[in-house]
């Protein structure tokens, strides 16, 4: 159990090529609406949730990064201290979903391996799908990612990757907190054993 008035806060990082819906998701998660305007992001922006995982409370802090590579410079900064990450690509875009391991790359050199989940975005605009249902399952099992197919429009499954995400890390942490007393356990009774009582 983590300690009762602690309060978690996670920060997670959104990432994709540009236009691929990561701007909307969050807006979707956090404030509850969809537009259909495309508005670029320019270097970085954030907005927060609060949920309750098993009855504790974790806020949410998701970052919204340009997907546009002259921001690159800005938006590598952003990554740090992050402890999860979306990766999305969209449904119409078949560059967005090749780009998916780079992106990957860039997190993974800044963060290492945090909890990560890969996200199809645009689900309702499937008739107008680039690529094939296992081409994405193909990516997903490669790169060892819990994957999910969204549409922030319809508002599908959203809500349900930030949950995978928080589960995911609230369960490292326990296991984290776990091992750390464990070591502290042992540790002490080697001090025992140099100055018995
Ligand atoms: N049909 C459909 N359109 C979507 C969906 N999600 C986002 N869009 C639209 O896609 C466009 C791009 O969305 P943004 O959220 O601005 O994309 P972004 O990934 O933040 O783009 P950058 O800021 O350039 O990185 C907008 O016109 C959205 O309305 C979706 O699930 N379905």
């Amino acid at each position: 159990m983590l300690e009762e008035d602690m309060e978690v806060a996670i920060k997670v990082v959104v990432v994709g090529n540009g236009a691929v819906g990561k701007s909307s998701m969050i807006q979707r998660y956090c404030k509850g609406i969809f537009t259909k305007d495309y508005k670029k992001t320019i270097g970085v922006d954030f907005l927060e949730r609060q949920i309750q995982i098993n009855d504790e409370d974790v806020r949410l802090m998701l970052w919204d990064t340009a997907g546009q590579e002259e921001f690159d410079a800005i938006t590598k900064a952003y990554y740090r201290g992050a402890q999860a990450c979306v990766l999305v690509f969209s449904t119409t875009d078949r560059e967005s979903f090749e780009a998916v391991p780079s992106w990957r790359e860039k997190v993974m050199a800044e963060v290492g391996d945090i909890p990560t989940v890969l996200v199809q975005n645009k689900i309702d605009l499937l008739d107008d799908t680039v690529l094939k249902n296992e081409e994405a399952e193909a990516l997903a099992k490669k790169l060892k990612l819990r994957f999910y197919r969204t549409s922030v429009k319809e508002d599908l499954n959203v809500t349900e990757v930030f949950k995978y995400l928080a589960d995911k890390y609230l369960q490292r942490l326990k296991q984290q907190n776990a091992e750390d007393s464990e070591v502290m356990h042992t540790s002490s009774n080697k001090i025992g054993e140099y100055f018995p009582v």
